[in-house]
């Protein structure tokens, strides 16, 4: 099995020369399925609502923990180049000293095409391979516990939300091809960002997120922070309940209003503006509903890139908690692995400063002839541990549908 903690990460910058060809929709008329079909591991691969992204090949590489740092550094590479856009991830979390750093890749060479859908919708699924072994880490009755310890915290009021996840891991008979889940993710998901980031140490981070970190377009700022969720059913009465159910809910109300508010309160320095609905609403995944709340502003200094407004989000109370810092500590001492990238960052930011950053949940991390999928949810003081259980297993069904797993764990 993979060794998922203990790779040496190398936390140097490297910056070499070549020449690099940005082409856009305008100047190509690439197909968004052409650019699912020439994703390779490696590259960085986003699909929205409003293009499909291919960053392929290495003009330059950065990597760092701190993410301030990074997004300058970004900034820097991109006045100078020719490249135009670089793309990347970060990780959870951008403190630990010993921890896996953001990585932002030049890429040599940028493809932007229209929206993969509905172009994609009637291509074959593809085979992601035998599967040998799964585990749950921790085991399912361990994650239960961990829940009931934390609500404890948050009924001591130390802690107004904690987000715990779980981990699956799936070994398979073959070498794993990231590119095969990545087309999968991509039939499945026509909203939200689906998306493949290639990771220090040749692994591959792949999903299908429905939240927006952050997006910028010259000074208009949007964020779509997502808390609350229910699974969806096959069954479409008991589907429409378990929405009916979430919009009603207390408990999900909470859990996405500590959320929006972390969120209005970073973005209020570097924004006028902002608009802020007073209710959330209903957001479909194909798996899971949730509750989301669209929040715009207009950007005051528009040197603000949109990596420097992820960094400066992130990570918000959607994957960690609140406060950040006793959040985070308490999500280490739960949690019996790292969680590397997952509930990190994704996207790309331009040499105007313009991007989009999503939210890298639903997602694995993808090496040699295994993967490590991560599911969690957020934790408050009326939370019930079997039912966070099972909001996790209704996430996991982002990746296991789009690997054709039915696993029961
Ligand atoms: C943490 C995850 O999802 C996050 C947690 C949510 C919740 O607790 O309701 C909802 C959406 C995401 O912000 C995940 O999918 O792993």
């Amino acid at each position: 099995m993979l060794d998922w903690t203990g790779a040496e990460i190398p936390r140097v910058k490297e910056l070499r020369s070549v020449s690099v060809t940005h082409e856009s929709v305008e100047s190509q008329a690439a197909t968004a399925q052409e650019l699912l079909d020439d994703y390779k591991a490696g590259d960085f691969f986003l699909a929205t609502k409003r293009r499909t992204l291919l960053g392929a090949g290495k003009a330059a590489e950065f990597t760092d923990i701190d993410a301030v740092r990074l997004s300058e550094h970004t900034a820097a590479a991109l006045a100078d180049s020719p490249a135009g856009l670089a793309a990347g991830a970060l990780p959870f979390d951008t403190t630990a000293t010993a921890g896996a750093p953001g990585r932002i890749v030049l890429p040599e060479r940028v493809r932007i095409a229209g929206p993969a859908h509905p172009g994609v919708a009637g291509l074959p699924r593809r085979t992601v391979g035998i599967p040998i072994g799964s585990r749950s880490v921790p085991e399912p009755a361990r994650h239960v516990e961990a829940v009931s310890r934390a609500i404890t915290m948050l009924r001591h009021r130390k802690l107004r939300k904690v987000v715990l996840a779980r981990a699956l891991d799936v070994e398979f008979a073959d070498p794993v091809d990231p590119a095969t889940i990545l087309h999968n993710l991509v039939l499945d998901n026509a909203n939200g960002y689906t998306y493949a980031a290639g990771l220090p140490g040749g692994r591959d981070l792949v999903g299908a997120t429905p939240e927006l970190l952050i997006s910028r377009t010259g000074r208009s700022v949007l964020a779509h922070p997502h808390a609350g969720s229910a699974p969806r059913s096959d069954d479409p009465a008991t589907d429409a309940a378990n929405a009916d159910a979430l919009l009603a809910s207390a408990k999900d109300h909470t859990e996405h209003a500590v959320l929006v508010e972390a969120v209005v309160q970073t973005l209020g320095p570097f924004c006028r503006n902002l608009h802020v609905p007073a209710e959330p609403s209903l957001v479909a995944t194909p798996t899971v509903w949730h509750l989301g709340t669209t929040i715009s502003g207009e950007l005051i200094d528009p040197d603000v890139t949109a990596l420097r407004l992820a960094a400066a989000l992130h990570p918000t109370p959607a994957i960690c908690g609140t406060p950040t810092e006793f959040a985070r500590e308490l999500v280490g001492k739960l949690e019996p692995f790292q969680r590397g990238y997952y509930a990190g960052t994704v996207g790309w930011v331009d040499a105007k400063g313009d991007g989009e950053w999503a939210v890298a949940i639903r997602c694995a991390e993808v090496a040699g002839h295994g993967l490590r999928m991560y599911a969690g949810g957020g934790i408050v003081a009326d939370s019930e541990p079997h039912a966070e259980l099972a909001e996790t297993s209704a996430k996991f069904q982002t990746l296991l549908r789009a690997m054709g797993l039915e696993l029961d764990f």
